[in-house]
């Protein structure tokens, strides 16, 4: 469910009159996503996307998010393009909320990635990673190291409802990862969430990005590995080598990893896994009585944590160091 905001015609169309996009066609919610409640609009101009941004998005960070994506696509990134009214605004105001029109992006996420879509993402990431450089906004990252006690704190208690021991085995990877987390890498804006649905594909041809609510300046490499988890393992929780060879060398490709990145790896790989263990463990243990939500299997994070605890080099991802470190 992702329409939380109801909008009238009369608000609807006087809204849509301030661009110049033609009259409304036709209308409906969108009903994937989770964040925001997003609307197909269809006007005599064509499609879009109208989204109403809701309370988990702090208003004060839209500029960026916004302005990022303005500045993504005006270097060739193939991500939302946020439409600017008759005022040259491209932020309003509709239902109460917060509210922008995007442009219509074709493609379909792929629901069993295979290399060659691994291979496409790690190019296309590469590409946003250096589109961004000279973006002027930034944004720290709320959900890095230093944000992942507090975050734990809301469901420690809890925890071992979930699975035994959960608590403890937390607690231990998180002593680990603030004192070993690596804070010299390379930095920029980051996408934070490159999940699979928020990627698409026209066949095997990478056609677009969305969704960059949960971007922010953080470690390329963190990127990176963020997608080595989402994109790398299989329904049995294996990891598969060849997805992740095909990722690591379509973003080399375009952009070289560092020594220290390769070295970095394993590290970030083990943090980007507690990141999201920690948010859908919330998100489990919140679900309010009765909501039409089904919360993400915290458990599966569990898992690719203590798969990338026995990695002992980027190599058992598939990346040699000698082929694409620059
Ligand atoms: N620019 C776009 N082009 C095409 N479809 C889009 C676009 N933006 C969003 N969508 C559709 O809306 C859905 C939800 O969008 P998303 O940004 O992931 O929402 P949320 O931030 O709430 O998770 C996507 O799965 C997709 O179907
Ligand atoms: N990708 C995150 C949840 C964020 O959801 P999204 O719909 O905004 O991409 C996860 O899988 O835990």
């Amino acid at each position: 469910m992702a329409v939380y905001t109801d909008v009238t015609d009369e608000e609807l169309h006087a809204f849509v009159a301030q661009y110049d996009i033609g009259s409304v066609l036709a209308f409906k919610g969108i009903a994937e996503g989770v964040e925001n409640s997003n609307f197909l609009l269809h006007t005599e101009a064509g499609y879009f996307i109208l989204t109403l941004y809701e309370k988990r998005v702090n208003p004060a960070e839209l500029p960026y998010f916004i302005g990022l994506m303005e500045h993504l696509a005006a270097a060739g990134i193939s991500c939302p393009t946020p439409l600017a009214n008759l005022d040259s605004e491209t932020l309003g105001t509709l239902a109460g909320k917060p509210a922008a029109i995007c442009t219509f992006l074709n493609g379909m996420s792929v629901r069993r990635a295979k290399a060659v879509h691994c291979q496409g993402l790690g190019n296309a990431m590469a590409e946003m990673h250096l589109a961004g450089a000279d973006f002027t906004m930034h944004r720290k990252n709320a959900l890095t190291v230093d944000g992942w006690r507090p975050l734990f704190d809301l469901s420690q208690d809890r925890a071992d409802e979930v699975c035994h021991g959960l608590a403890a085995e937390i607690e231990r990877e998180l002593t680990v990862l603030e004192e070993r987390w690596p804070r010299d890498l390379p930095v920029g804006e980051i996408h934070a969430d490159l999940f699979t649905d928020n990627v698409f594909f026209l066949g095997e041809e990478l056609s677009g990005i969305i969704d960059f609510y949960f971007a922010c300046t953080d470690a390329f490499a963190y990127d990176v590995a963020i997608c080595l988890n989402a994109w790398c393992f299989e329904a049995d929780d294996s990891f598969n080598v060849t997805k992740a060879r095909a990722l690591l060398k379509g973003y080399s490709s375009v952009r070289p990893f560092t020594a220290a990145e390769f070295e970095a790896l394993p590290l970030l790989a083990r943090g980007s896994a507690l990141r999201f263990l920690l948010t859908r463990l919330y998100d489990w243990l919140s679900v309010p009585e009765g909501a039409l939500v089904t919360p993400k299997d915290p458990m599966e994070y569990l898992k690719k944590l203590r798969f990338h605890r026995h990695v002992t080099s980027a190599r058992d991802y598939g990346l040699a160091l000698g082929d694409v470190v620059a």
